[in-house]
């Protein structure tokens, strides 16, 4: 059996409900499950291997729960990744208000962490614009201000998701990922492109 080895830590932050196990979901299995919404329960890990050039970049997955009941076991999930994907759903203004509270957080604790803002739902938005809640242009001040990269997905049509996780691996590759020394990744002893899945919903 080939071990698998985990480049970049990724985690996924943002209230609850907003969609990080959908975005996971979608990208890593391409499906969008219908049903009754599971919270998540402390956190769920997914490795997926993604091709950058001609380089292969194992991203290690954290699907972080959203509760704040959940809170500072989030902040476990977030040492040491180098990048966060901080969601927010774009017909829900308080969930921006709880993504900038991750963002402080990050910027505090994680220096190196890179931030990628990702307004979640974009199907439903676009659907309705009057349900909107957050604006585009708002959230790109923002995303300028703290120097982080700004998405907006749908987990339901797979909108800009590929995207998303693209663009985390090539910063990897390109920068930070480079400047790791060989053997710092973690082996999870696993083969093929695939992943572990410890998942626990409700
Ligand atoms: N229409 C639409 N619904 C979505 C989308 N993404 C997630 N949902 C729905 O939003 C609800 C919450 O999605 P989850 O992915 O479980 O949210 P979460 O952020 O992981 O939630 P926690 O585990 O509580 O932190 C579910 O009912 C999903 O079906 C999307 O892109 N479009």
């Amino acid at each position: 059996m080939t071990a698998m080895r985990v480049d970049a830590k990724v985690v996924m932050l943002g209230k609850e409900s907003v969609g990080k196990t959908s975005l996971v979901e979608r990208y890593v299995h391409r499906r969008f499950l219908v049903g009754p919404y599971q919270n998540t329960i402390g956190a769920a890990f997914v490795a997926k291997q993604i091709h950058v050039g001609d380089k292969v970049v194992t991203l290690g997955i954290w699907d972080t729960a959203g509760s704040e009941r959940y809170e500072a076991m989030s902040r476990i999930y977030y040492r040491g990744a180098r990048a966060a994907i901080v969601c927010y759903d774009l017909t829900d203004s308080s969930s921006f208000q709880r993504a900038k509270f991750w963002v402080k957080e990050l910027q505090n604790c994680e220096e190196h962490c890179k931030i990628y803002l990702c307004g979640t739902k974009s199907d439903l938005a676009e659907a309705d614009r009057s349900i909107r809640q957050v604006d585009y242009h708002d959230v790109q001040d923002f995303a300028d201000e703290i120097g982080a990269q700004h998405f907006e997905t749908s987990s339901k049509t797979g909108n800009n998701v590929d995207e998303l996780f693209q663009k985390v691996a090539e910063d990897f590759s390109s920068s930070a990922f480079e400047l790791m020394p060989e053997g710092t990744g973690v082996d999870l002893g696993q083969k093929k492109d695939s992943y572990i899945y410890s998942c626990c919903h409700n």
